[in-house]
Formats: structure tokens, sequence, C-alpha cells
């Protein structure tokens, strides 16, 4: 079996850990040859780094090379596949985009309404520049990301690069969703095949089979409308936050019946609701920030001053492992069905061709295979024409440097509609952004 040389890009990321453990859990369906973690924050990577050593002595001696590096060329060259987890700004500005839209009383989120908006802008330049860079240095390399805000990171990068066709934006939460499914179930999450369509964050499963093609849909619904729904990954399964997410699954589903919706929807279903819910000092950001971030960095402390990982808290979770197994499927052309992010072209038949819409794809050596959706409902389509002409505008604003596409977006946003607002919203983000996003005229 050929093995694989990969770059890990953010490498300094609160998921790299979980990456490697996800890595090592795969080594036998996805050997690697050599592991490079490339960052722009070179201390924050090197915290990540030396931990990751003690745990590849322990755990993956057969992997020979590991380095990490803050040169793009020595990062880039002579790679197979690259993963790309950055965040620009950093934690600090995801604070500012979810204080901002709540100091207008609007849902201030990491990938939904403004704060989706504002962490886009920052996001596609730097994304542009990578995968430039990396097709530089590796032609032929996969990249598969999942910087958010993906929704709009996809949609930049099919501009930019409509021909390349080993760029894969992925995400975790259909797995993730999946994963609760499985536990009610007594399943295995890899036994599911999924049904499902919309956007990034912004869609639906009409059907869930098992791999004898039973239908256990009516069953799932009955559970989560009968015994409500909770995270079951043990990286968000005692999270409190997400855990009150995963519950607003069944009221969603109490409203709107026909399909199981992806857990992101609640921003855009009951956006005062939960606005009304967050704090200004303590939003999603100052939890991960006290959370996982802390969690992570003293774990990589305990794990480096003992060069060991005795006593470490070290799992698997099901981002990593997915990421993994996506890896793997495009590598040795497994065939296997992820959801994926893809241009539409027909996929669903009512929608517009060039929306990047989030589907089951077969993943093979020679790029995604989408599999065909057809005409979805009315309410879904009018709920995904909006979202998705906000997202067009996002990525209009960002190219055209334009104050009107961002005043359209955001007025078209689900979570803002009042134009008033949306102004006074984008005027603060202006402001706030002005290190990260182009000059808007
Ligand atoms: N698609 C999904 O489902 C999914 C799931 C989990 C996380 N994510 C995304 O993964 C990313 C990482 O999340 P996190 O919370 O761990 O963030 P983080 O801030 O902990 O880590 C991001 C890392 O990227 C680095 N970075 C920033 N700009 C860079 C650049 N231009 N080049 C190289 N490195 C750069 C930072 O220095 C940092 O070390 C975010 O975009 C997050 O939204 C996506
Ligand atoms: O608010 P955060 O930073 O905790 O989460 C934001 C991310 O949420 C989703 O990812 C989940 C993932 O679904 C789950 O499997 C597990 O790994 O935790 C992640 C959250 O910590 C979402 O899909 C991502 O796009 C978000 O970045
Ligand atoms: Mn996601």
């Amino acid at each position: 079996m050929k093995k694989n040389r990969l770059v890990i890009v953010g490498a300094g990321s609160t998921y790299t850990i979980g990456m490697i453990m996800s890595l090592i859990e795969e080594k036998a369906q996805f050997p690697l040859e050599s592991l490079t973690f490339y960052d722009t924050d070179e201390e924050r990577q090197a915290q990540v780094a030396e931990a990751t050593k003690v745990i590849l002595r322990e755990k993956y001696s057969e992997l020979k090379s590991f380095h990490y590096t803050t040169s793009k060329q020595e990062a880039f060259t002579n790679i197979d596949l690259a993963f790309i987890q950055i965040r620009t700004g950093g934690l600090a500005m995801r604070e500012q985009d979810e204080k901002i839209p709540l100091s207008h009383g609007v849902v201030g989120q990491e990938t939904c309404g403004p704060g989706g908006m504002a962490y886009g802008m920052r996001s596609i330049k730097d994304m542009i520049e990578l995968v430039r860079e990396i097709r530089h240095f590796a032609p032929e390399a996969w990249v598969l990301n999942y910087t958010n805000p993906a929704a709009i990171v996809a949609d930049a990068l099919q501009r930019v690069f409509p021909e390349d066709k080993k760029i894969l934006n992925i995400c975790d939460m259909p797995i993730a969703i999946m994963h609760s499914y499985a536990d009610m179930l007594g399943k295995e999450v890899w036994d599911l095949v999924p049904s499902y369509f919309g956007l990034n964050h912004f869609g639906w499963f009409t059907k869930l089979e098992d791999k004898q093609g039973q239908d256990l849909t009516p069953i799932i619904k009955d559970k989560i409308i009968n015994e409500g729904f909770k995270p079951t990954d043990n990286e968000i399964a005692n999270d409190e936050s997400w855990k009150k997410t995963f519950q607003q699954a069944r009221q969603m589903l109490i409203d709107f019946p026909d399909f199981l919706p992806n857990t992101y929807l609640q921003y855009y279903l009951y956006p005062d609701q939960l606005a009304a819910k967050e704090k200004m000092d303590n939003t999603r950001a100052r939890q991960v920030i006290n959370g996982r971030q802390k969690r992570v960095h003293e774990l990589c402390d305990q794990i480096i001053k003992n060069q060991s990982t005795a006593d470490a808290d070290l799992e698997v979770d099901v981002h990593g492992i997915y990421m993994v197994k996506a890896a793997a499927a495009l590598v040795y052309n497994l065939n296997e069905i992820y959801i994926v992010m893809v241009e539409n072209n027909g996929i669903i038949s009512n929608i517009a061709d060039n929306a990047m819409v989030e589907v089951p794809a077969l993943l093979t050596v020679n790029g995604l295979k989408p599999l065909a959706v057809g005409e979805i409902p009315i309410f879904q389509k009018g709920l995904i024409e909006g979202q998705l002409a906000y997202e067009k505008l996002v990525v209009d604003a960002y190219f055209e440097q334009s104050y009107s596409k961002a005043l359209q977006a955001l007025t078209l946003n689900r979570t803002v509609v009042n134009a008033n607002t949306a102004r006074a919203i984008l005027d603060d983000l202006i402001v706030a952004n002005q290190d990260y996003w182009p000059p808007l005229t």
C-alpha cells in the first residue's frame, strides 16, 4: 500500500492533537510516509508539535519523518495531501464576530449570520494564497479544506480555481449528527448511509439507511421526538453549549417534520430566541478559549514536560477520523460515500448550477462523484436560495470590494433581515476587521 506524505496547515489548531490520534487510529488504512506541520504562528505550532513528537514516538514508531516549519516551500514540497484548518484572526477575532452582532440584538455565531460573513471575508485571502502556494509546490496534491466558514471559502476557491478537481471542502457536522443517530439506534456510525442535501451548515437528512438498505429514518424521528437528542461524539458530548444545540433539533423536527435538520439551522429558524440566550461576556469564542484551547494547551504542556503520554487524556474524535477516512477514500479509490461540498451543476435540480451544495458523493481517485438529489421541496428551496444569495453576495463583496454587496448580503441573511440593523452591524465589523478585510467602497 502506497504511503502518504501529509502536511497539516494551521497545525497550531486546537484540532491537531485529535487529528494526530485519528492518524494513529487509522494508520493501517491510511499509512503515512511523512508528516509535516505548517503554521504562521511559530510558537503556537511548536507547542503542539513538540507534544506530537512524543505521541508519535510512543504510538507511531513506523512514521520515520515528522517535522514542523513556517516555510511554505519546505511544507508544501513533496506532499500528497494537505489538510487545511486555519483561523485567520484567531479566536480573538471570533469573539468580535460574535459580540458585534449581539450588541445589535442579532445572533453572534462563528459561521452563521454577520459573524460568518466577517470570518469569511478574513478567510478568503489566506485560503487563496495557501492553495496557490500548494499548487506551486505540489500541483497534484489533494487539498482537504475544513477551514470555516466552509460555504464561503468553498465558493471563493471555486471561483479562483474552477478547474482544480483536487480541492475537497468538507465539514464534520453531518457525521457528528450521524454519530448521535447511530448511538440512539445502537449501531456504528460508519454503518449508516445518509441521503442529505443543502448548503454547508444549512441542510437536511432526508433518509438514513443501514448497509442492508433498511430505512431507519422513522425510528430516528420517533426517538428524537420522544426521547430528545444529544451529542455523543466524545469531543462534544459533555459540552453544555453543544447539548443545548442538539436539544433544539427536537423542536425543529416538531415544527418541520419532513426532514432531519442540521443543528446549525437553529440560528436561521429561531434567530431571536438564540440571540436572547447569548451572553455578551461569554459567547462561544470565550467558552472555547477557556475550554478546548486551554485543555489542549495544558495537555501539550503535560506531554512535553513528562516526555510521555502516560496519564494524558488522548482520544480520537469523529472530526479527525472523518477527515482521515475521506483522505483514504480519495487516495485509495475506495468509492465510499461522504457528505461534501461540490458545485451543484444539477445535483439539486431546482436550484442554481453554481451553488456550492453539500451532498453525499463517492470519493474516488479521480475526484468526487456526487449522487443526484433531484427536486427539493419549496420550503427548503426558499430557505436555501436566500442563504445562497447571501453567501454569493459575501464573496462578491470581497472580490469587488463592495460595501453595497456586503450590505445586501447582511440584509438578506435570516438572522438580520432589517436593513438598518444590517448597516449598523456592517459598519462595526468594518472597523473591527480593518487589518483583515479589503477596503469596501
Ligand atoms: N469544517 C468543519 O466542520 C470544521 C470543524 C472543526 C474546525 N473547523 C475549522 O478549523 C479551523 C481551526 O479551528 P481552531 O478552533 O482549532 O482554530 P485555532 O485558532 O486554534 O487554530 C488555527 C491555526 O491556524 C493558524 N493560522 C492562521 N492563519 C494561518 C495561515 N494563513 N496559514 C497557516 N496557519 C494559519 C493559527 O496560527 C492557528 O494555529 C477553523 O477554521 C475552524 O472553523 C472546521
Ligand atoms: O464552537 P466550537 O468551536 O466548539 O465548534 C465549532 C465547530 O462545530 C462543528 O464541529 C464540531 C464537530 O461537529 C464535532 O464532531 C466535534 O469534533 O466538535 C466540533 C466542535 O467542537 C462544525 O462542523 C465546525 O464547522 C465548527 O467549526
Ligand atoms: Mn462544519
